[in-house]
Formats: structure tokens, C-alpha cells, sequence
């Protein structure tokens, strides 16, 4: 044996056995006393007594124990040295930090994978608030003996999503070898708040002294995220400033099904006048053309209206036809400033469309240096910036509000502020800003200028045409639960989740409607005659569509053609059944909607009623085509009344 041979040539010195004294040892397997000594103090004497008592001599065992732990030891040490010296020289290496898109798609493509699936150590994540695996669960198995919807079983009945956790995941993709690393560290804690929070950090890694693989990597997972979300519009608003990240970061909110074009209701020339206009800007060649004429390049459009004429939802369906994230700035937010705004502007992607909502309530008061400001500077301002006396005695009314503190004292927003955040040297080029205003005639000139607001479209209360679309949408069976963008949005759940998760400050203003939620689906493309209203007058776009005959006498022939399918409760006892009773759509051709649609436009004023109040009395109906048309007149004489007497509490829904 070599040990014994090494042992010999050494001549190390005898176990001492029986505590007498050293002694030559026959071979390594036993180690010299002494060294014993030095890793179990008391070593001689304790075999000493075994050996007396047992007539067991346990110098092998400790010996060999020793030799193997001191192996280990070594071989680890060694290994680390030589893996760190490999990582350090050998390998290249990605961050991505969690403020980033791509970690998601990191993420969700990591969940995927094989490596994912086998590893023994993920991160399960479940919510019951989100909608995640809505879907997958059944429907029916969450419903009681009375037919009520039980949102917690239902929730119940979703599995978790599952992720890799934190540490170090090596996977194999197109014959490489990668190494995931997921780690979170504590950033600084925030001096006002005295809080702090973790921050998340990806770090991929493969093997050779070029990144290129990983960037491979990197564009083949985008690419795949950026195709999942095709049918998807993402909404960011302005990260919150007390996470420690520096103001004017952005955060993507929620991704949301794309809003059919189709499904906001305008008149279909202006609608492609608007498309042409946006599209003509977007064009690659576009910032050339600009650059060449000194012109800056930048659209802005001034969406004006009363109160739920579609303003917000051309603006979301807008962002879905352009594939453009939506960025919703409110100028009412409390904490931000002039500064957070320049930043924010000049955060912005190359394209992308600002959504600057009820720009008239925002509060803007045209200070006497604004004039001034306007025409000779256009330097970014910062957190200093110029406050006029009105500005400055609300800003403090609110630093008081807030427990006084001096930064408080600057934050509001100034007309100067938000046109030099517009328009300034620091606003970024390329983005489509849409101000919408209920008031348009509150509007200080100069935020509407040609150059800030280069097309206005006016939003008029719903004409026949609208109110019919809107009945042939609501009752179209065609797009019910077969939704692509709806698809898209279950196989992008993961990401919304992550997202939803996020502490997110502004979330408490994420009062934007962009009509998404209460679509019942998208509707069928209409043939769009020319209407002889609409008009372009000085820059000002009137959407105003044409009248449509009202053919009351088609419903005779369709009346009674078609039963309703009801799906009775499980309970015909309770006393609530009756009102549980689920009622299918009537399954209506689209040519019979159309009529059906015509007759109950017909029976409505135009420029009276707006198209979310149509839509709110429809979708209390809304899988009863038949009495929606039976019940509308009773509506429109007590919304009349209400009307009449500027009441907002109506008698009659
Ligand atoms: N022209 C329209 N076509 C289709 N739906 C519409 C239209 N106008 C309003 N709606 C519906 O009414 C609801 C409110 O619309 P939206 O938020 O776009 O109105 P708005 O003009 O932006 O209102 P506000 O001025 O109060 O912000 C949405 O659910 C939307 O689907």
C-alpha cells in the first residue's frame, strides 16, 4: 500500500497506544498521535480507555475520518480557487436587474424549460387576486348548490405558478451550456421613509471569453416574450420614488389584450385619418425627414370630449394597432415634480405614446414667467424649478398636509413645468403624446399650440351609428371566450403576475378606463360609409358620424325566431334562484344584430347619451338582445329626466 510505503520512508512516529509513549506506526492509516492531538484535544487518553475497556483500538477510524475530512477540505478549497479562476477568466457573464422587461421574460422562459421542470428546488408563487390560471379551472366546480360564483374555490382550484429560486441553475440550450444565478440583495434604505427594499438580480453565464452566446440567448427569449405579447398592450406609469431607485424610472403595471380598433366606435374615415397621421410619424424614415427640416420630431394630439365618448379607449386601441407601450402620466400625483417630469419624458423609449388624461383638472395655472420662458428658454427644469405664488402656497398647503417636509415644497406641476417637460431640450423625440380634456375650452393656449398639439380630435355623445355598433358588439357571439389577445394574455400570465406583485405607490391613481375590461369581445368590422359630418376645421378633427334609418319594421321579422337559452340553477328551492339563472346569448346572425342594432339606435336621440352610458345599460343586458330593446325606452325618458334636472342619480338602469 503507498501509505504504508510513504509511512515507512518517513518513519512517522507509533500511535501511541497505550498512552506510554510514541511508537513507530506500521502504516498511514494511522496518523501520529500528536496530529490526532491537535484535532480532538484529549485524543491519547480517550483511545487509551477504549482500547483498556473494549480492547478496541480506534486509531483507524479517527484516522481515516481525519484524512477523508481534511480530503474534502482541500479538494473544495481547490475546486473553489480553480471554478472562480475559470468563472473570472473563462467565462462570460449578463446581468439583467429586476427593473428591467427582460427579467420577466427571463423568468417565464426559465419556468419553461426542462431545467426548470426537474429541478428540485423552485419557487412556487400563487395570488388569488390575479387572473392567472383562470382558465384552467373549472367553472362550473366553483359554483355552490345556488348557482353563486365562489371566488375563493375557484381561486383555490389554480395551481401555482412555478420559478426557479435563488441560486445558481444550469441548463443546456442549442447544444451550450448556460448558467442561471438568481440573487437578491438589499439596497440602501431610503432616508425619509427609513425604508429599504430588495432588489433582484439575474446573472447568466456560459462558457468562453465571448458574450455573444448570451446574446444569442438574450434576442432569442426576447423575441419570444415580444411575440406572446403581440396582441398585448403594456401600461407603465412612473416607478415609485421611494423605492431607492432614482426618479424618472419607469414601471410596466399591467399588459392588457389590445383594444381592437374596431371596437371603439368612430366614424371609420376619421378613424384612418387618425391611423394615417400616427403611422406616416412612426415611419422609419420619419426622424430623417424631420431632422433635415429642423423640426422636432414629435406629434401631439389633443383627444377633447365630454365624459365617456371613447377618448381613453382610441388611445389604448391606438398603442395595440402601433404595437407601442402606453405611458400614463397623472399630473395630479401628489409627490411629483417638475424635475420627475423632465425625467420622465426623458426616460421615454424611441416610440411610444404618452397619455397625459384630464389635462384640464390637472390643475395647471398659467404663472406669470411661464410667458416668458416659453419663448426664450427651453433649458430642462429641474426640482428648482420656478414656482409661481399660487403654486408655491399649495405646494406648502401640502408639505403642511404631510408633516412639512421641505422637499414637499417643490412638487406640483407649473404650465412652464409641463411644457417645458413637453417640448424642452431634455423631452425625447419620437413619442406620440395624447392630452385628452373634457374642458378643452379651460385649456391654456399655449399647451395646445401647433407643435404640442398638432391634431385635435373632438369626441361628440353617441350618434345613431355608435349606439348601433355598440349593440351589435355587445351581442356578438362571434369573439365570446375565443379572444386571441385574451389567449395571448393567459400565456402571459407569469409576467402579469410579477408585475401586479410589484409595491407599486402609484397604483392608488390607476383609476384609467381604457374600456378594456368591460368589452364583451370584439366586433365585426362595419362597412364605414363616408358620412357628410365629419369635418376638418382649422386643425380640429369633428368625429361625428353619419345617421343611420331606422328599419323598426325589420324586427317583426325576426321577433320569436329565437328562444333564449336559459341554464337553470342547480337549486330550484332557494329563493334567489330565480335571480341566478344563467342566461346564454341569444345566438343572433350578424344580420339580424344589425337590424336589431338599427332598431335600438333608432329609439335613442343622438348627441345625447354617451357611448358608456349606452354600453352601461347594455351590458346590465347583456346577453338579452330582446329585452334591451323592449326596456330601452323606459331608460332613455327617466335618463332624460335625470337629465333635465342635471341629476347624476338615475331612476331607471
Ligand atoms: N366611441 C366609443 N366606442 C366604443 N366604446 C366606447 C366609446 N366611447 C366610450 N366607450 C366605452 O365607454 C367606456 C368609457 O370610455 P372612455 O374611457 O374611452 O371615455 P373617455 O372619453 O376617455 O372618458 P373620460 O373623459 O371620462 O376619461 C369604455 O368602456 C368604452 O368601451
Amino acid at each position: 500500500m503507498a501509505f504504508s510505503k510513504l509511512s515507512r520512508k518517513l518513519e512517522l512516529p507509533q500511535t501511541h497506544r497505550n498512552g506510554t509513549g510514541p511508537s513507530m506506526s506500521p502504516n498511514l492509516t494511522e496518523l501520529p498521535t500528536t496530529i490526532l492531538e491537535t484535532f480532538i484535544p484529549g485524543y491519547s487518553l480517550i483511545s487509551g480507555f477504549i482500547l483498556d475497556v473494549f480492547g478496541f483500538d480506534v486509531s483507524i477510524l479517527v484516522s481515516a475520518a481525519v484524512i477523508i475530512f481534511a480530503t474534502v477540505h482541500v479538494g473544495t478549497y481547490i475546486w473553489q480557487r480553480v471554478y472562480s479562476w475559470f468563472r473570472q477568466y473563462l467565462m462570460s457573464n449578463i446581468y439583467i436587474d429586476d427593473g428591467d422587461d427582460l427579467f420577466d421574460s427571463i423568468l417565464s422562459w426559465i419556468g419553461e424549460q426542462q431545467m426548470a421542470k426537474k429541478s428540485r428546488s423552485i419557487k412556487a408563487v400563487t395570488r388569488y387576486s390575479q387572473i392567472s390560471n383562470e382558465d384552467e379551472a373549472d367553472e362550473n366546480a366553483a359554483l355552490d348548490e345556488h348557482g353563486i360564483f365562489h371566488y375563493g374555490k375557484y381561486a383555490a382550484r389554480q395551481p401555482p405558478r412555478y420559478e426557479p429560486y435563488f441560486g445558481v441553475h444550469r441548463f443546456w440550450h442549442k447544444g451550450s451550456l448556460y448558467i442561471f444565478d438568481r440573487s437578491r440583495r438589499e439596497v440602501q434604505s431610503n432616508p425619509w421613509t427609513g425604508r429599504g427594499s430588495d432588489e433582484e438580480l439575474i446573472k447568466l453565464s456560459c462558457i468562453g471569453r465571448s458574450t455573444n452566446p448570451l446574446r444569442l440567448l438574450l434576442s432569442d427569449i426576447k423575441a419570444r416574450s415580444l411575440q406572446k405579447q403581440e396582441s398585448l398592450t403594456n401600461i407603465r406609469r412612473p416607478a415609485p420614488k421611494d423605492m431607492s431607485r432614482r426618479s424618472g424610472a419607469w414601471d410596466r403595471v399591467s399588459s392588457r389584450p389590445s383594444r381592437p380598433m374596431e371596437t371603439v366606435s368612430l366614424d371609420k374615415e376619421q378613424k384612418a385619418r387618425i391611423v394615417a397621421d400616427i403611422n406616416e410619424y412612426l415611419h422609419p424614415a420619419s426622424p430623417r425627414w424631420y431632422a433635415s427640416r429642423g423640426i422636432p420630431w414629435r406629434r401631439g394630439y389633443l383627444f377633447h370630449g365630454p365624459p365617456g365618448t371613447g377618448k381613453s379607449s382610441l388611445s389604448f386601441a391606438l398603442a395595440g394597432l402601433f404595437g407601442l407601450d402606453i405611458y400614463v402620466i397623472s399630473l395630479l400625483e401628489p409627490t411629483l415634480t417638475e424635475g420627475d417630469l423632465n425625467r420622465l419624458f426623458s426616460n421615454l423609449p424611441r416610440r411610444c405614446i404618452v397619455l397625459l388624461e384630464d389635462i384640464d383638472t390637472a390643475g395647471l395655472l398659467r404663472d406669470e414667467k411661464s410667458d416668458k420662458d416659453e419663448d426664450t428658454s427651453r433649458t430642462a427644469s429641474d426640482d428648482d424649478a420656478q414656482l409661481t405664488a399660487k403654486d408655491l402656497a399649495k405646494a406648502l398647503k401640502t408639505a403642511s398636509r404631510k408633516g412639512g417636509k421641505t422637499d414637499d415644497a417643490k412638487q406640483g406641476i407649473s404650465l412652464s413645468g409641463l411644457l417645458n417637460a413637453i417640448d424642452g431640450v431634455a423631452s425625447h423625440e419620437g413619442r406620440v403624446l395624447v392630452m385628452t380634456t373634457n374642458h378643452p375650452e379651460k385649456l391654456d393656449e399655449a399647451l395646445i399650440r401647433p407643435g404640442r398639439v398638432d391634431l385635435q380630435v373632438q369626441f361628440s355623445l353617441a350618434t345613431h351609428e355608435q349606439m348601433r355598433d355598440i349593440f351589435v358588439r355587445m351581442y356578438s357571439i362571434e369573439f365570446d371566450g375565443t379572444d386571441a389577445s385574451m389567449r395571448s394574455l393567459r400565456e402571459h400570465h407569469d409576467q402579469g403576475q410579477r408585475m401586479q406583485l410589484k409595491d407599486h405607490r402609484t397604483s392608488s391613481n390607476s383609476d384609467i378606463d381604457d374600456g378594456l375590461t368591460d368589452e364583451p369581445g370584439a366586433t365585426t368590422a362595419h362597412t364605414g360609409e363616408k358620412t357628410s359630418s365629419d369635418r376638418l376645421v382649422n386643425g380640429v378633427l369633428k368625429v361625428r358620424p353619419s345617421n343611420v334609418a331606422s328599419p323598426l319594421s325589420a324586427i317583426a321579422k325576426i321577433n320569436g325566431v329565437i328562444k333564449p337559452n336559459i341554464a337553470v340553477s342547480k337549486s330550484p328551492t332557494s329563493p334567489i334562484t330565480p335571480f341566478l339563472a344563467r342566461t346564454e346569448t341569444e345566438q343572433l346572425s350578424p344580420a339580424q344584430l344589425r337590424v336589431m342594432g338599427d332598431a335600438f339606435a333608432a329609439k335613442l336621440p343622438e348627441d345625447t347619451f354617451s357611448p358608456a352610458e349606452v354600453q352601461g345599460f347594455l351590458l346590465i343586458r347583456k346577453k338579452e338582445p330582446r329585452r334591451a330593446l323592449e326596456e330601452v325606452d323606459d331608460w332613455r325618458t327617466g335618463m332624460m329626466k335625470a337629465k333635465e334636472k342635471k341629476s347624476k342619480v338615475v331612476a331607471v338602469q
